[in-house]
């Protein structure tokens, strides 16, 4: 048995057989064969193999994610049976009697250099395919194992270094109980999605990869943070008795779906829900969202190898907007960078992509992208109650630009007959320390503010929210960032605005509190968070926590904080 601690990323007990989630490792070595015609047997084998796999995984992603997803396994799929790239292949394992292994890898990287200098975006699709399915036939090759996640059919805890948040989209509920990994924070994007799936995970445990082998049975503690690799058989019983009470309790928390969120004075806050994509609205509606705070839209263009169409991107607003009524949506303009890439987009490398050309600054430069999600949004609007966002604003400029474009897309199709809804709020992301500390200004342009705790606790106390070293640092409760939330809100009540928080601070039970305290309207948070949220928010008096206010922000130390608010909010 060993135990190690992590940082709980999504609450609930899993317990189960390990599945190591790993890249291979692809190297080999050039030889020279005797045999070509056993070496392209190889190749055809290997090709094969690979082929079949694809199918699954493609009818597989129809089925979970749709049609549109599973488009990007055709293309690779065509590629393996191009006989364009097979035969090239064949003839370098016939002419220079080489290995199956440098056939494959020489010959798809020749046509990968080729493409991807193409001024062509079509052609640069093709070598990134080529890239993906080229990996597959050499494990196969090489008799390494190539994990899929998307084709687990038995239950599992998966162990991995780290998750993208596409590997983690592909998580099937059923067969995945939980999953654990040696990288990552509480706000990294795979543990965010993980908390909308309901999957238990712990994050940032340094050395799960290390610790827990294929098969071996890990417990997973989304509560506590612990993870027991090879527990006893009194630990499995215990923690079978803790995941029971768990449930009890989600069950208790349920009865309060159908409430409003009022506080012990009678005061009515708003408890929206941050969701991925429209299939999220089901968990929203089940857990009581009062609306959607945050639709991270970047999913729409991500395990995908091309950019949504302007039809695709309605579709998907549309339907969330119909689905959740009248109540309101605020969907958030595509925010990709960061840990969320595109390698459709082809962008170079960067030293800190965190603080690089991302967001809304991509979408500026490459207007093309921009304009058709916001023709998309405001075709949808007519559905429901839209409000759009736009994420990582640093300046009025990048506000008023952004704006303009929207204006300008708006008339662009009331010219051209269609409908759009004319009383669509516009508002931003508070993520950067800049936007927060100038909120007066912007208080008077914008319509709402929505405080992006995650990104804005890594920048204004400079310690990346992905990197578990420096979590310590990490630190929501600091009163520096309780001052520029503060700021936050009393510059939108001034100019009778209102504001939210769409970063996790927003369902921490420490935090909640708090932010009662400072006059937040709105709660955004995982739809698994509501519920506790509701429960906590209806003990607790807001005109007691606002008389805590001045003290609050005066304080030295996150520590005084939380020790202040535990013993205030009657939390042990
Ligand atoms: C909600 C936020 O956006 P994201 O987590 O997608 O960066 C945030 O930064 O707080
Ligand atoms: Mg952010």
């Amino acid at each position: 048995m060993t135990q190690l601690q992590g940082i709980a990323a999504s609450s609930g007990i899993a317990i189960a057989k390990a599945y190591r989630l790993e890249a291979p490792d692809l190297s080999y070595d050039k030889t020279t064969v005797n045999e070509p015609a056993e070496e392209i047997k190889r190749l055809h084998d290997a090709l094969e193999i690979s082929k079949s796999e694809l199918e699954k995984i493609k009818e597989h992603t129809k089925k979970s994610l749709g049609d549109e997803h599973a488009e990007i396994f055709s293309a690779h799929l065509l590629v393996l049976s191009d006989p364009e790239m097979i035969q090239p292949m064949e003839n370098k394992i016939k002419t220079d009697s080489v290995n199956a292994e440098a056939a494959l890898d020489e010959t798809a990287n020749m046509f990968i250099d080729m493409f991807k200098n193409m001024d062509n975006e079509y052609m640069k699709e093709r070598a990134a395919d080529i890239h993906d399915v080229t990996k597959r036939v050499l494990a196969h090759l090489l008799d390494a194992e190539f994990p899929d996640p998307a084709l687990i059919d038995e239950q599992v805890v998966i162990v991995a270094e780290d998750l993208t948040p596409s590997d983690t989209a592909q998580l099937n509920k059923e067969f995945v109980q939980g999953f654990t990994t040696d990288i990552g924070g509480r706000t990294s994007h795979s543990a965010i999605m993980a908390r909308s799936l309901e999957i238990p995970a712990v994050v940032g445990t340094k050395e799960i990869t290390k610790q827990a082998e294929k098969g071996v049975t890990v417990i997973v503690d989304g509560l506590s943070g612990d993870v027991i690799v090879d527990p006893t058989d009194e630990q499995i019983e215990s923690y079978k008795q803790k995941r029971s009470e768990f449930e009890e309790k989600k069950q208790e928390w349920a009865k309060l779906k159908d409430e409003t969120t009022v506080s012990s004075d009678n005061e009515h806050v708003e408890l929206a829900a941050n969701i991925g994509t429209p299939d999220d609205v089901s968990g929203v509606l089940e857990n009581g969202g009062e609306g959607i705070g945050l639709y991270r839209t970047e999913f729409l263009y991500m395990g995908k190898n091309q950019l949504p169409t302007e039809d695709e991107q309605f579709d998907a607003y549309s339907s969330v907007l119909k689905q959740m009524e009248d109540k309101p949506v605020v969907v958030r303009t595509l925010d990709i960078g960061g840990d969320k890439e595109l390698d459709y987009l082809d962008l170079p490398d960067e030293m800190n992509p965190f603080l690089g050309f991302r967001a809304i600054r991509l979408c500026l430069e490459r207007d093309d992208i921009f304009r058709t999600q916001l023709r998309a949004l405001l075709r949808a609007s007519v559905h429901g109650n839209l409000k759009i966002m736009f994420p990582m604003i640093a300046t009025l400029d990048e506000f008023r630009e952004a704006k303009a474009i929207l204006t300008e897309e708006k008339e662009n199709l009331t010219r051209e007959g269609k409908e759009v809804a004319d009383d669509i709020e516009v508002g931003i992301m508070v993520e950067i320390p800049a936007t927060a500390v100038m909120a007066k200004q912007f208080a008077k342009e914008v319509d709402f503010f929505s405080i992006g705790t995650n990104d804005l606790i890594q920048y204004t106390m400079a310690a990346d929210r992905m990197n578990e070293r420096v979590s310590y640092l990490y630190q929501p409760y600091n009163p520096a960032i309780l001052n520029l939330v503060n700021n936050v809100i009393e510059a939108a009540h001034t100019e009778g605005k209102w504001a939210g928080m769409c970063g996790e601070m927003a369902g921490d039970e420490i935090a909640i509190p708090i932010l009662l305290g400072l006059g937040l309207d709105e709660f955004s948070m995982s739809s698994s968070s509501i519920l506790p949220a509701r429960t906590q928010i209806l003990g607790l008096s807001k005109s007691e926590m606002s008389s805590f206010k001045d003290e609050l922000l005066s304080m030295n130390t996150s520590e005084d904080v939380v020790a202040f608010v535990k013993e205030k909010a009657g939390l042990e």
